[in-house]
């Protein structure tokens, strides 16, 4: 994953969706965030799920890398808190972000700043292994912390340590390559930050494959969830696809979306 390209969707087929289309509509700072960062239209994950967000369901998303899921997640997350509180109290922990790796964890938050710092007073915090926990705890007590994003161990660690966070106003958690997540061995540590949120919460869970232990952690952390399944077109479908398209259509294919109820 990196940041926007002056050639936008150099990675990901792009839908005939703009940003600006989408329905519930953005809020004016995200649009303009999106307009700076070089986006204009959705992939098709972008598109089938910041609605699904923004509209109080849950999502469990099977998405391959580089379908542009970052901001599938991070744009409904920042309208979500919009919504929610215009001006938290430092220990105030909104949301979360998880995801398996600390390099996947900083490209997150780095994708995220420009859309957090439309948020005001909103304070959000990397919080991975490597560095002192203690050095974490440190930055939490004295500058707050309102968006969580992280490594399921460190953010474990941080929960355990500080009875002072307030989880009470807590809106949303995404849960970033649940699949890895679970092949590393975070099943505890996962089902512990799962019980300590409040259960009256959003919540996206994004794979890239489907297995059995993905499935069963989708059933304990999501209600009703919509599942948005992005796969890559077979060739006949794509070559058929793409002869309707005309030279300048900014609708690459490539990419498909489906959407349906998991019962
Ligand atoms: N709507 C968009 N328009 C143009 N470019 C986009 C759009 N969405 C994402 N991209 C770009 O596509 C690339 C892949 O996006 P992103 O990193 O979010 O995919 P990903 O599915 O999260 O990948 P990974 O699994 O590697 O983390 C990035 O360079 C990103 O800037």
């Amino acid at each position: 994953m990196d940041t926007a390209s002056p050639y936008p969707c150099a990675n990901s087929a792009l839908s005939n969706t703009r940003f600006f289309d989408l329905k519930p509509p953005l809020s004016e700072p995200v649009l303009q965030a999106l307009t700076e960062g070089g986006f204009d239209f959705c992939t098709p994950v972008q598109a089938a799920t910041i609605p699904l967000l923004c509209s109080f369901k849950d999502v469990a998303v099977d998405a391959a890398t580089g379908s542009g899921k970052t901001l599938a997640f991070v744009v409904p997350l920042v309208e979500i808190l919009r919504r929610a509180s215009t001006n938290p109290k430092p220990h105030q922990v909104m949301g979360m972000i998880i995801s398996p790796t600390r390099e996947l964890s900083s490209q997150i938050y780095n994708v995220a700043k420009p859309f957090i710092s439309t948020l005001p007073n909103f304070k959000c915090v990397l919080l991975v292994g490597g560095g002192q926990v203690k050095a974490d705890v440190k930055l939490i007590q004295e500058e707050g912390a309102n968006l969580l994003i992280g490594t399921p161990g460190r953010l474990y660690d941080i929960m355990e340590r500080m009875d002072s966070l307030d989880l009470r106003n807590f809106e949303i958690l995404i849960l970033d390559e649940a699949d890895r997540l679970l092949d590393m061995g975070f099943q505890k540590q996962l089902t512990d930050i799962i019980s300590r949120v409040p259960k009256l919460r959003r919540t996206g869970l994004f794979s890239a494959t489907q297995t059995e232990a993905v499935e069963e952690l989708a059933r304990a952390g999501l209600r009703n969830p919509v599942r948005v399944e992005v796969r890559a077109e077979s060739k006949s479908n794509k070559d058929s696809a793409l002869s309707q398209q005309s030279a300048s259509s900014k609708t690459p294919s490539g990419l498909a979306i489906e959407a349906c109820s998991l019962t």
